[in-house]
């Protein structure tokens, strides 16, 4: 089946988490390394998160260079790629700054998580890809068909959870910053599960790289 190909990205912890418990936003990149990641954002054709990722960070997801923007839009694509939220549930906050601005969003739920998602067509469409959960190889054959070609994964622990474990992402992006949280409820890189990048079947580390003091390490499935 034809699917994008998937670049999952995040900053971690020393200790491999993605946030705090507390309700302001936590920066573990720098800005060289935001900067990277938005040369990345501007490469792509969409980029996704989680509904608990909005719900945690309200992001915008979009590309902030004015100068990579004008590029994109020199091509012939959108100055932002297609936002997309994967939403078991469809609960949403349609105050969300992602579904302001007027640039497409696509919501994949789940049929229940349809019914009862509270954001308007104006503002997103919602897709649904199973009874109760998301199929997230529906949802990428769907992207497919909407002509993307490359799909950024930016998070949370969830998605990157259910992306590697169905052996769905070909590339990981880490950029680790030096400094632990030790939080025992705070969100994780992953989750566990049944991985298929096991020691019999490593990725491959492509580059390693420092950003200041961030160590960005990028990885291949193949
Ligand atoms: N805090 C953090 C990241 N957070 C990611 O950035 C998203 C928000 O992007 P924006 O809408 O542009 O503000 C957020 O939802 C989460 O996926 N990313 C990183 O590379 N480094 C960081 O330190």
């Amino acid at each position: 089946m034809e699917r994008p190909y998937v670049i999952l990205s995040a900053a971690v912890s020393l200790d491999g988490f993605l946030d705090d418990d507390s309700p302001d936003r936590l920066v573990l990149s720098n800005e060289a390394d935001f900067d990277r990641v938005d040369e990345v954002r501007a490469g792509v054709d969409a980029i996704a998160v989680g509904a608990g990722t909005v719900r945690a960070d309200d992001p915008r997801l979009q590309v902030r260079s004015a100068t990579r923007r004008d590029e994109r839009l020199a091509q012939g694509r959108r100055a932002t790629p297609l936002r997309v939220v994967f939403s078991p549930s469809g609960e949403l906050d349609p105050g969300a700054r992602l579904f302001s601005g007027g640039d497409p969003v696509v919501v994949y739920t789940s049929e229940a998580g349809a019914a009862a998602c509270h954001v308007g067509p104006e503002a997103a469409e919602v897709v649904a890809t199973a009874a109760r959960e998301v199929d997230l190889e529906a949802a990428l054959a769907d992207l497919a068909g909407r002509g993307v070609a490359r799909l950024l994964v930016e998070g949370g622990g969830t998605v990157h959870t259910a992306f590697l474990s169905a052996d769905l992402a070909d590339e990981v992006h880490v950029a680790v910053a030096p400094f632990l949280l030790g939080e025992r409820g705070g969100a994780r890189f992953v989750y566990p599960a049944p991985f298929p990048q096991s020691p019999a079947r490593p990725l491959r580390l492509v580059e390693a790289r420092a950003i200041g003091a961030v160590a960005l390490l990028v990885y291949r499935r193949d």
